[in-house]
């Protein structure tokens, strides 16, 4: 008996012993050696309680996450208060996120800002990706920015780009805004095409100055981190004010898209059908005509005119003037561009659109220009809409992801000399396009969500620029020095506006008139 309870107890303590063998083993497999089957987040800057790295960002983003991503990698996290901000500094990278998980990062994370600036975010650049983004995109892709529809045009851009280089020949001498001029060039052109509005005379630099300082402050509060977008509890008090200004700043905007509309409606129902043949009475009537699936309401049609103004103005006339200060700065290049525009257009004619496509070198230009000072140096931040695995690590859905796509055109390992500015990387091969398909180079996005104006910036750039070198010859005022450095904001702009003196170089004055 003694016997057989000695064994029971050994038995019981054996069971024991496996037991708690067999539970250290489960917990070190679980904890220790399983293979996470998420895989983590991508590592980071360590960040405060609460605020995580909110507090250590730079205004200067674009340069802040190059410096990041150089001690974290191509892939990195920074905690922004409650949200996770996913910087991307690599092609391959950059390619996982805007190709092959297209779909999934088509959305953007709409902030306060743009949501109050696009009447709750109803325009082509904040909408989420549906059937309400395609009609958007559709109606402004195949009725305005269209080469057909661009074609049609070509008057417009002339007579704007006529009158800019009739303005500037009366200010020979003197320094003039190159950054403003183009911006009120560009304006016009989009205002006429939208509603056949175009300023001049005096009234030209007073508009062009009001909507110039509009369009800039609308587009700083766009790059401004806002803790309304970090702690959505928060959103509700602006703590920043963000929202405020913004409602002002576009609230201008509106105003001017209000008097448009109402003009245009009592000058249809005086004129009949027989009306304007611009983009405003072509979505006049769709509204009214009304899609049962994706109707286009008068909010929308106000937000696409507020994509237009904002999103066509600046992006266009900053590049212009970067490329003016790049060619000022590297002589040989503007020699090159002068040199290849007297071959094909002549000292004794003016440039047309229809010269730009025999012009392969000032194409070559605009796509270095890009390269260096791309207009959205982090794209517009796209959001995935379910959590997904990118370069091995987990992007949570939600999070904001930054593609900066300013370093990966400067990564020394894509590109030789990668600071230089020399157009002539681009002449040798037709490897470069717009297309956004070689995620080296990218500078108008890629994927769902590339630019949608594409078309219009290469006219514009190739046309303005080849008039403005074509027709003057160009210096520096005699105290100031060149300078391209850059201020960050969702457009980059040049810190210190370029201002430069025209000399005539055409032989005849009936050539600037
Ligand atoms: C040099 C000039 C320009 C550059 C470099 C540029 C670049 C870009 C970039 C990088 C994006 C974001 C792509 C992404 O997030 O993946 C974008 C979006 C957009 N651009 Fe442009 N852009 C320029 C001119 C224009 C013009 C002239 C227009 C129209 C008049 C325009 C209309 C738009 C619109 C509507 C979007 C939003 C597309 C969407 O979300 O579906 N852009 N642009």
């Amino acid at each position: 008996m003694d016997f057989i309870i000695a064994n029971e107890d050994t038995l019981t303590r054996l069971l024991l012993l496996l037991s708690a063998i067999s539970l250290l083993t489960w917990y070190a497999w679980v904890f220790f050696f399983r293979p996470n089957s998420k895989p983590k987040v991508p590592p980071g800057p360590p960040g405060l309680p609460l605020f995580g790295n909110l507090l250590s960002l730079d205004p200067e983003l674009h340069t802040y996450f190059a410096d990041l991503s150089r001690t974290y990698g191509p892939i990195l996290t920074l905690r922004l208060g409650r949200k996770l901000g996913i910087v991307i500094t690599s092609a391959s990278i950059a390619r996982q996120v805007l190709k092959d998980h297209d779909v999934t990062f088509a959305n953007r994370d709409v902030p306060a800002a743009g949501r109050a600036a696009t009447y709750g975010g109803r325009d082509i650049v904040w909408t989420p990706y549906g059937a309400e983004w395609r009609m958007l995109r559709k109606v402004c892709v195949l009725k305005m920015l269209s080469n057909a529809t661009l074609d049609s045009v070509y008057d417009l851009r002339r007579k704007e780009v006529r009158k800019m280089v009739s303005y500037m020949y009366g200010r020979v001498g003197a320094p003039v805004d190159i950054g403003e001029q183009m911006f009120l060039t560009v304006l016009n052109v989009i205002t006429n095409m939208l509603w056949g509005g175009s300023v001049e005379g005096a009234e030209r630099a007073r508009v062009g100055a009001e909507f110039r300082e509009v369009v800039s402050r609308i587009t700083e509060l766009l790059g401004k981190p806002n803790l309304s977008d970090f702690f959505p509890g928060l959103a509700r008090f602006d703590l920043q004010g963000v929202e405020k200004q913004m409602h002002v700043w576009a609230g201008r905007l509106d105003e001017i898209f209000e008097k448009m509309i109402e003009q245009r409606l009592r000058k249809s129902e005086s004129d009949g059908e027989e009306g304007s043949k611009d983009f405003l009475q072509f979505l006049l009537k769709l509204k009214d005509e009304g899609d049962s699936k994706t109707p286009l309401t008068m909010t929308h049609l106000k937000s696409l005119l507020m994509d237009m103004v904002v999103g066509g103005s600046d992006t266009s006339s900053n590049t212009i003037e970067f490329a003016m200060a790049e060619m000022m700065r590297n002589p040989e290049v503007m020699k090159k561009a002068q040199e290849e525009l007297d071959s094909v257009v002549g000292i004794d004619n003016v440039v047309e659109e229809s010269h730009i496509h025999k012009l392969p070198y000032l194409l070559a230009v605009m796509k270095e220009t890009l390269r260096l000072h791309p207009a959205l140096p982090l794209l517009v931040p796209h959001c995935p809409s379910e959590s997904c695995t990118v370069g091995g690590y987990t992007i949570p859905e939600g999070s904001r992801v930054f593609v900066n796509v300013w370093a990966i055109q400067r990564d020394p390992t894509i590109w030789d000399r990668p600071l230089e500015f020399d157009p002539s990387r681009f002449l040798d091969d037709g490897k470069w396009d717009y297309s956004g398909s070689d995620l080296n180079y990218f500078p108008f996005g890629s994927g769902r969500r590339i630019c949608a104006g594409i078309a219009m910036a290469e006219r514009m750039f190739l046309y303005s620029v080849a008039t403005l070198v074509h027709s003057f010859d160009w210096k520096m005022p005699q105290e100031q020095k060149l300078d391209v450095s850059e201020k960050f904001g969702i457009v980059l702009k040049k810190k210190i506006p370029l201002a430069a003196i025209p000399t005539p170089r055409l032989s005849n004055p009936a050539l600037y008139e």
